[in-house]
């Protein structure tokens, strides 16, 4: 069995490879010893400027090649213009309103686009850039005269595999990339033939595309894993990513870039293993999340009770946008349902949706048209929406929704990655976590010890408070 992109358990695809179970034994390619790494250096952020991310946390630079400086300033790119790109992209970059690269792109980029190419372990918060330093790395690798598969980015969701196509597409306006989607329901134009140079997509159907030799893998310079931890997992979709790169020429480098802004230890090992000799950026264990989600809980005194704090919420949700995570896809609907029949406006969204519906489900909350989304942990990662400025926990995010054996231990990663789709590059936002027992009490607890950021009451009798408290985080 595996597991969906709602976190539900689904029997594999028939007909599909079997993948090693061990994660130590990802393959034969990649068995090589990573090089012993260099002294780390960690670098503070220089005091903000007029930067619109005033990013203070600290990264740790490791590099593959231990003689080098992790300081020097040839590893730091304080302008888009030092990164030797052609103009068509830096056209490209500056209009998608960037001015200046941020904290993870100033440090990655310059080892992304070096050469050789290096394969690349990085880690920075949620909605702090990582998506556009990986997509300039493919964007300038790729050959456009060549009309084949040149860079391949797998993610875990449809709906992130769809936003970071398009930031592909902007960010390529001035060049003649040619794209694909490797996503259900969206089959190639040319079935028979794939000759765009970057395909995004998800690792089942990309997968298929392979095997059926409908996607030439002998080009192949760059392959990309967006929430690389996710797509690592042995218990998600690791098998699948797994099979993905044991697609790829093996007589040829490919430049693997990793992406994340959690990567638990357990993942970490097997991605040295998938992404061997990379140079490396990694936060803090106390930095994983951005000081600018201001995080709440509220007590509620029962299950129903949850429900009806959310419905006289509604107005505070409406105020920018907002997403509601529930455990389940039946709760998203039943409350979804509910408040839909009691006037309010609400839309949901989760893997048991079709394609089609899911797309335009996104759509309409990505142009504003819906302000209350309820959901599952498929948009947990990834999803950028700058208007979202309220993030509630219906339900907080269990071990036992990724890992069938695991206990009742809160899921930290999925915590930190859903409250990130609020706060994006520098905004404010706020989180609110439900608890409604003394169970949820402990987990929420845990969550906040690990995460070693302080989770605020909220009384939930009070609505003027409420209000009064939400509206001042947001300021
Ligand atoms: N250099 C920049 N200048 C201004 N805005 C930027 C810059 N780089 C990225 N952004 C914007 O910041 C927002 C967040 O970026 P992105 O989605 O890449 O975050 P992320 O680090 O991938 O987050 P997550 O971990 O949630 O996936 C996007 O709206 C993006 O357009």
């Amino acid at each position: 069995m595996q597991k969906d992109e709602d976190g539900f358990f689904v029997p594999a695809p028939s007909g599909s490879q079997a993948a090693p179970k061990d994660p130590s034994e990802p393959g034969k390619a990649e068995e090589a010893p990573p090089k012993p790494a260099a002294a780390p250096a960690t670098l503070e952020e220089p005091p903000a400027g007029t930067d619109l991310i005033k990013s203070t946390f600290e990264v740790t630079v490791t590099l593959a090649d231990q003689q080098a400086d992790p300081n020097s300033p040839l590893y730091s790119a304080k302008t888009f213009e030092e990164l030797g790109i052609s103009d068509d992209l830096l056209k490209g970059i500056y209009d998608m309103g960037f001015s200046k690269p941020s904290k993870i792109q100033e440090r990655a980029l310059p080892l992304l686009l070096a050469n050789p190419p290096m394969n690349m372990i990085g880690q920075s918060q949620s909605g702090t850039g990582k998506t556009a330093a990986f997509v300039l790395t493919m964007l300038s690798r790729v050959d456009f005269n060549l009309h084949k598969p040149q860079a391949i980015c797998l993610a875990p969701s449809r709906e992130l595999a769809r936003q970071i196509m398009n930031v592909v597409i902007t960010m390529g306006k001035y060049t003649a990339v040619q794209t694909e989607y490797a996503i259900k329901d969206h089959l190639p134009r040319d079935a028979s033939n794939i000759t765009a140079q970057i395909i995004v997509g998800n690792p089942g159907t990309m997968f298929d595309l392979m095997r059926r030799k409908v996607l030439d893998v002998n080009h192949i310079k760059v392959f990309v894993l967006d929430e690389a931890d996710n797509m690592l997992d042995q218990d998600g979709l690791g098998d699948q990513t797994l099979r993905v790169k044991n697609q790829l020429p093996r007589n040829k480098p490919v430049q693997i870039v990793l992406f994340s802004a959690t990567f638990p230890d357990h993942v970490r090992n097997f991605a040295n293993k998938f992404a061997p000799n990379a140079n490396k950026i990694e936060l803090q264990k106390e930095e994983l999340s951005v000081d600018s989600i201001r995080q709440f809980y509220m007590d509620c005194k029962n299950e129903e009770h949850k429900y009806d704090i959310l419905v006289m919420l509604y107005s505070l949700l409406t105020v920018g946008q907002s997403i509601i995570f529930c455990k389940r896809r039946d709760t998203a609907d039943r409350i979804s349902q509910r408040m839909t029949a009691e006037g309010h406006k609400v839309a949901s969204l989760h893997g048991a949706k079709d394609a089609a519906e899911r797309d335009a489900i996104i759509d309409r909350f990505r142009e504003g048209r819906e302000k209350v989304l309820i959901t599952t942990n498929v948009i947990a990662r990834g999803i950028d929406i700058l208007q979202v400025n309220l993030v509630v926990n219906y339900d907080l995010p269990m071990m036992n929704e990724r890992d069938k054996f695991a206990d009742e231990r809160p899921d930290i990663e999925t915590y930190i990655h859903r409250i990130g789709r609020t706060g994006r590059f520098g905004r404010k936002g706020i989180s609110i976590n439900f608890v409604h027992d003394q169970k949820t009490w402990k987990q929420m607890e845990m969550i906040e010890q690990v995460t070693g950021k302080q989770i605020v009451r909220i009384e939930t009798d009070d609505i003027d408070e409420m209000e009064e408290k939400m509206k001042k985080a947001l300021k």
